[in-house]
């Protein structure tokens, strides 16, 4: 895959015939965690590229050559007019080809393909801006909001999370309670009405909720950061294939990520090296890998 200095592709060849995963990670316009999410993937055994989201715009890069398209985190447009707001008009409106065509249009084709997308934190606010998430009527039209938190402020925290176990992501495969980072502003989810909350619940589709000492979902600052509705730090789509997420599982690919973890090896020397969040993205990567093996046999 050729790229230049600033590695940024120009030309991608067609879909790898060796089973390679490929996982396109975007970047531009004040997102700021590609690198983190490209080093997650490469972790977990797939090709990363980090593409502007120009080059997709233009037509330099097609997200059809990838298994895995991942909106990384940052503050795209400054968060003017609300985090991801801008970025996500930018996907629905933008023509990219004839007739109208948006990148929005490409990304609806690739989940219709099987294929998966990721947003994280800011990537996250952009899908559910988008309607890619939760997409309960399958009409990207949005049906749910992330908005100010309830603390007033931006928050930097660890969190812990427990998965749904009605969830069939196989981003969340095999995971139960998980700590994370998060960082953001604007991470509370509002669910407007009770259809909605019972749809997503009655689904799993809140994946992921914030959770206090006990174990137990809370909507109590600051073990919930935000104050989301359904204490939840996750969504993902009726297919299980689009998935998005508050805090940040690239931001804690090794145990020495975490803050306590001088006091944790002392206590448990044993303890694996790997960090919690790179399951996240080992899971899909051996999901895509296992679908490929099955398609060449
Ligand atoms: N870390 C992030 O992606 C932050 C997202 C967004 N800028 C916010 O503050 O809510």
């Amino acid at each position: 895959m050729a790229q230049d200095s600033q590695g940024l592709v120009h030309k991608v060849q067609s879909p790898a015939q060796d089973g390679a995963v490929r996982a396109l990670v975007l970047t531009g316009f004040g997102i700021n965690c590609e690198e983190e999410i490209a080093a997650a993937y490469r972790l977990a055994g797939a090709q990363a590229t980090i593409v502007h989201l120009n080059q997709v715009l233009h037509g330099a890069v097609s997200i059809h050559d990838f298994d895995v398209l991942t909106f990384p985190g940052g503050f795209s447009f400054g968060d003017d007019l609300g985090s991801g707001v801008v970025l996500a008009n930018k996907l629905r409106y933008r023509q990219t080809g004839p007739g109208g065509r948006t990148l929005l249009d490409d990304i609806k084709q690739f989940v219709a393909d099987g294929k998966f997308v990721l947003g994280i934190c800011n990537g996250f606010q952009v899908l559910v801006k988008l309607g890619l998430l939760p997409n309960l009527g399958g009409d990207v039209t949005p049906e749910v909001t992330l908005t100010h938190n309830a603390s007033g402020r931006y928050e930097d925290r660890w969190v812990r999370l427990r998965v749904n176990p009605l969830s069939k992501t196989p981003f969340l495969k095999g995971l139960d309670v998980l700590e994370v980072p998060v960082r953001h502003g604007e991470g509370r989810l509002v669910v407007p009405d009770a259809a909605t909350r019972g749809a997503l619940q009655a689904a799993g589709l809140n994946c992921l909720s914030y959770i206090d000492a006990a174990g137990d979902g809370t909507s109590e600052y600051p073990h919930n950061p935000n104050g989301a509705d359904l204490n939840c730090a996750g969504l993902t789509d009726p297919t299980g294939q689009v998935f998005g997420l508050m805090p940040h599982p690239e931001a804690f690919l090794s145990a020495f990520n975490h803050p306590d973890w001088a006091r944790r090896r002392r206590q448990n020397p044993g303890a694996p090296e790997e960090g919690a969040g790179l399951q996240i993205f080992k899971n899909i990567v051996e999901h895509i890998a296992q679908k490929h093996s099955v398609l060449a046999n």
